[in-house]
């Protein structure tokens, strides 16, 4: 993975981009998280998946009820089982979203310039004139003239599977609409997306509040995905709802910008939430197409500069019913990677497509591509100057770390952590090579009863690029003695070793706690 590094900046031999990819243990360093469904909820498939390079697994509660998606994690804890590979679990909120309702999932034609009246559900039933919804100000939203978007989680408005409206007038409660492409919805689940327009619906919903305290408390996710996040408020909110969840008061918040409104409060949402996803399927229409890339490139890179983890859905939506992507599709995955992006979010394509592990599989071998040319040298020195002197005594270490390791060629950086606090500045630098992330448990008590952190502090360096966590056995108490280092040390090397990442010889780079010092070690291993 780190071997034969090229960089886009200089002369490629063209006759190099031929070469073949050495297979590795990790099919890449960008992590790729999937959203379970009908089709990747067996036993079978999901293993696949893990096998693929999943590591993090999307429960999205805009549909499904509580016992579908316990049965899906059910079966995604056997294959964690069966496949040795750990997974972290993402509860995904319906949040502020505008729905149509439903019950009977009809199909609805909708036929280019005729008219479609969105109305608050007052028990009515969906047809082709008129379509219930869940909100009830939606006429005081919008004007004639917006922009309004209908369909199955795949919406483009261009295709025949959603379809685009126009406000052409509003009657009180209703929004009399305009079609302007044929189509025909079909599915479980239409959702709305009003262009540019303020929802008044809380980002928490009470439903949302309800599957947190219940179905999340009892599964302990460890990350939370907030849809359509629009202030920093959002975000505090959460965190103070989920401080009150035992366990969940662990939980990471994952903004996801969806809109404009999102978007315009980016700085303050990212200093709150633990990482960002970029919703490009909302956000990718609620801004015009030709800012969607400029959006891209500064919310990752202000993601990276603050060391927390930026996620980029919606890339190869054609997988869904195809078993090759677009070149559009395959550019642009190698595009977020090169942005700095830490994670790749597959929504459609592994919850209902028909080649949920070929997606996977796919994505992670663009990904690991351009992971090769990714130009780190750049990357490394933007970074140290973003941050400035003086550094903090860890920051200053973890950096060191990742240069002794590219200097010396180390093929991997073994990081000791207890927080995961050391390992996630390590990844801060996008070093070339994997970081074995050691999380040591801590024991602690909630003055009932004691307990090892740890889990959640390993599963959730899943999303960070270029982690790959182990915890370690809780027989090792967290104080650091040489003894316990040594012994733990060994162990995580033949982790290393047994999974293919580190051979004999190689030049392997550590970062630990020595007494109260914090130290970078290079050790070069024997046979
Ligand atoms: N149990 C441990 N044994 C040895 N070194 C450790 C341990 N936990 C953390 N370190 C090292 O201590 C320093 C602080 O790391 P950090 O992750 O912030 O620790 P903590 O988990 O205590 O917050 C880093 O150099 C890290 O590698
Ligand atoms: C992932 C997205 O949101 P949703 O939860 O609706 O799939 C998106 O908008 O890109
Ligand atoms: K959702
Ligand atoms: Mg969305």
């Amino acid at each position: 993975m780190h071997s034969n590094h090229l960089l886009l900046e200089e002369p490629i031999r063209m006759a190099s981009i031929l070469e073949p990819s050495k297979s590795s243990f990790f099919p890449a360093m960008t992590k790729i998280v999937g959203t379970l469904g009908p089709t990747s909820r067996s036993v079978d498939v999901i293993s696949g998946c893990l096998k693929a390079g999943m590591s993090v697994a999307r429960f999205d509660f805009s549909w499904g009820d509580p016992e579908y998606h316990q049965e899906t994690l059910e079966n995604l804890r056997a294959a964690v089982k069966a496949t040795k590979k750990l997974c972290a679990v993402m509860l995904d909120t319906v949040g502020a979203e505008l729905q149509v309702v439903n019950n009977a999932e009809k199909t609805l034609q909708l036929q280019e310039d005729g008219k479609v009246i969105l109305t608050p559900d007052h028990g009515q039933e969906a047809s082709s004139e008129i379509l219930p919804i869940n909100f009830s100000g939606l006429s005081k939203a919008v004007k004639k003239g917006d922009t309004i978007f209908v369909g199955q989680y795949l919406f483009t408005g261009s295709e025949t599977t959603s379809v685009w409206l126009e406000v052409d007038e509003v009657r009180e409660e209703d929004v009399v609409c305009v079609i302007k492409n044929t189509a025909t919805l079909t599915g479980s689940l239409f959702t709305l997306h009003a262009s540019q327009v303020h929802i008044d619906l809380p980002t928490l919903s009470d439903k949302d509040k309800e599957v947190i305290s219940t179905w999340g408390v009892k599964n302990k996710i460890d990350f939370l995905s907030l849809s359509y996040t629009r202030h920093a408020e959002d975000v505090r909110e959460a965190r103070e709802f989920l401080s009150k969840l035992g366990d969940l008061s662990q939980t990471h918040i994952f903004a996801k910008i969806e809109n404009v409104e999102g978007l315009t409060h980016f700085d303050e949402i990212l200093q709150e939430a633990d990482g960002i996803i970029l919703s490009r399927g909302n956000l990718g229409i609620d801004l015009p197409s030709e800012k969607v890339f400029l959006f891209q490139k500064a919310a990752v890179y202000k993601c990276n500069m603050a060391g927390k983890p930026a996620v980029v859905t919606r890339v190869v939506d054609s997988m869904t019913g195809n078993l090759r992507p677009t070149r559009a599709e395959a550019t642009d995955v190698a595009n977020a990677v090169l942005d700095g992006s830490d994670g790749i979010l597959l929504g459609a394509e592994t919850l209902r497509g028909l080649y949920p592990i070929e997606t996977i599989s796919i994505v992670g071998k663009i990904c690991a591509e351009a992971e090769k040319v990714f130009n780190q040298d750049l990357y490394f020195k933007k970074t140290v100057k973003y941050v400035g002197e003086p550094m903090t005594h860890l920051e200053s270490i973890a950096s060191s770390a990742v240069r002794a390791a590219i200097k010396v060629k180390a093929s991997v950086i073994i990081c000791f952590t207890s927080s995961g606090r050391a390992a996630r500045l390590i990844a801060k630098y996008r070093p070339t090579m994997p970081v074995l992330s050691v999380v040591i448990p801590r024991l602690k008590t909630n003055q009932l009863k004691w307990s090892f952190s740890g889990a959640f502090e390993a599963r959730q360096s899943l999303i960070v690029r270029g982690l790959f966590p182990m915890l370690a056995d809780p027989r090792h108490p967290a104080e650091s003695t040489n003894a316990t280092n040594e012994s733990v040390l060994k162990v995580a090397l033949d982790h290393g070793k047994a999974s293919g990442v580190i051979k004999s010889h190689d030049r392997v780079v550590i970062c630990q706690k020595v007494g109260d010092a914090s130290v970078v070690k290079i050790i070069e291993l024997e046979d």
